[in-house]
């Protein structure tokens, strides 16, 4: 059974999150899924759904098995629990791949690092980015408190 861990923010769930994660389970049989702690979440705006919220939106997609709420302070832990056979990033996640797979090595975790692919536009006007969600509904609803 190959085990593969993917992870992220996953903040407004959109298509772009549902292919990373069929990506990421073409890689194995066995997909887990790492919702990141908004208090990590600190390279961006941080998201507006609780960590809670998150993880159980990412839980109902059908290619994942299991999903974990991050470590608060350590993001290995996870890691070394669930012992994966291979870790896929996101296509434009900030995690350098030779760094991580030298944080595996350094902590005995015997996996390798693959890069998910990004997804091609599939019809007009996608928005595929929680950040230009969040941006399209402050530009067309901003200051709109009736609707
Ligand atoms: C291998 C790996 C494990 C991770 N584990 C955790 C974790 O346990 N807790 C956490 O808050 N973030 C964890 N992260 C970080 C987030 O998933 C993510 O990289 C970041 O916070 C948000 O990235 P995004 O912009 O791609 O959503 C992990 C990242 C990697 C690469
Ligand atoms: N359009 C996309 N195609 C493929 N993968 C995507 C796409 N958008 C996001 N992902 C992947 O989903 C994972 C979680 O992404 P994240 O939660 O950062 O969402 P995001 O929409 O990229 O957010 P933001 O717009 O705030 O940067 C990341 O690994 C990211 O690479």
């Amino acid at each position: 059974m190959t085990r593969v861990l993917a992870q992220g923010t996953f903040d407004l769930l959109h298509p772009g999150h549902v292919h990373y994660l069929e990506d990421a389970a073409t890689y194995g049989e066995e997909l887990h899924v790492i919702v990141a702690r908004a208090a990590n979440v600190t390279h961006k705006r941080p998201p507006i759904l609780s960590d809670e919220q998150r993880r159980e939106m990412v839980d109902a997609l059908a290619a994942v098995d299991t999903t974990h709420l991050g470590h608060e302070s350590d993001i290995f832990v996870p890691v070394e629990r669930l012992d994966p056979d291979v870790i896929v990033l996101g296509y434009d996640q900030h995690h350098d791949r030779e760094a991580i797979a030298e944080q595996l090595a350094g902590r005995g975790i015997d996996c390798r690092v693959e890069r998910a692919s990004p997804r091609e536009q599939q019809y007009a006007d996608e928005v595929l980015s929680t950040g230009a969600i969040i941006d399209r509904i402050l530009a067309e609803r901003g200051g709109d408190v009736d609707r």
